[in-house]
């Protein structure tokens, strides 16, 4: 096993425990990947294996085509997907979570996507203008994966460094695992302002009197 390898795994078992200590990849849900930039050799957590608890053996290497090089298993069900981020980006990294938060905004977004604005937090995603607005795109979550990768490959916008499915959950990505794992984590604060947000001018519309 070469460095890169090892310290992907590493990487890879790393970042999943902490997700899964968040509660974001629950019931064996979410996957994730990280790519060699050099060979194109792609890292991916194996289907159904419990994130909070991945060994080395729940890392399955994958060509850049998808084909199984090493390990043992299934590469997780969406892998589709990841190869098609990975086409269509210059990414290093994907990440996929399911939360409570991201399936919410996922629900009540329009094809349009969901548009971020006037937020400090849109710096983590690159954009430090005063001005930045960023619109995340949101695709139907179609059953048939290679329908789903084809709709993520169409909505991928490289100044976005997401997609969300609706009421599925989001693939953030990044040229590092560093930066993926900075984009997914800015997406879920944004998507619980908003929630929370929402949830505090309807209450305010609404006052309780307490008696
Ligand atoms: C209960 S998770 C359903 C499948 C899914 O959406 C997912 O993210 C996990 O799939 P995998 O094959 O990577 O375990
Ligand atoms: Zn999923």
């Amino acid at each position: 096993m070469s460095d890169f390898e090892r310290r992907t795994v590493d990487t890879l078992i790393g970042v999943a425990g902490e997700l899964a200590t968040r509660g974001w990849l629950r019931a064996t849900s979410g996957n994730l990947s990280v790519k060699d930039p050099d060979s194109g050799r792609i890292y991916i957590t194996r289907s159904g294996s419990d994130k909070q608890r991945l060994t080395p053996a729940d890392v399955l290497t994958l060509s850049a085509e998808g084909n199984i090089l090493a390990g043992v298993g299934k590469p997780s069900f969406e892998t589709p997907v990841h190869l098609a981020i990975y086409r269509h980006t210059s990414s290093g990294a994907v990440f996929h979570v399911h939360t409570v938060y991201n399936n919410l905004v996922s629900r009540y977004a329009d094809d349009m996507g969901v548009r971020f604005h006037d937020h400090e937090m849109l710096k983590a995603l690159g954009h430090w203008q005063e001005d930045a607005a960023v619109t995340l795109p949101v695709v139907p979550n179609f059953a048939h994966i290679p329908q789903l990768a084809e709709a993520v490959a169409q909505a991928v916008n490289p100044r976005v460094p997401a997609v969300l499915l609706k009421k599925h959950g989001i693939y953030a990505f990044g040229e590092t695992a560093d930066a993926a794992l900075r984009h997914l984590e800015a997406f879920e604060f944004l998507f619980e302002w908003l929630c929370l947000d929402r949830l505090s001018e309807a209450a305010a519309r609404h006052p309780v009197t307490l008696s």
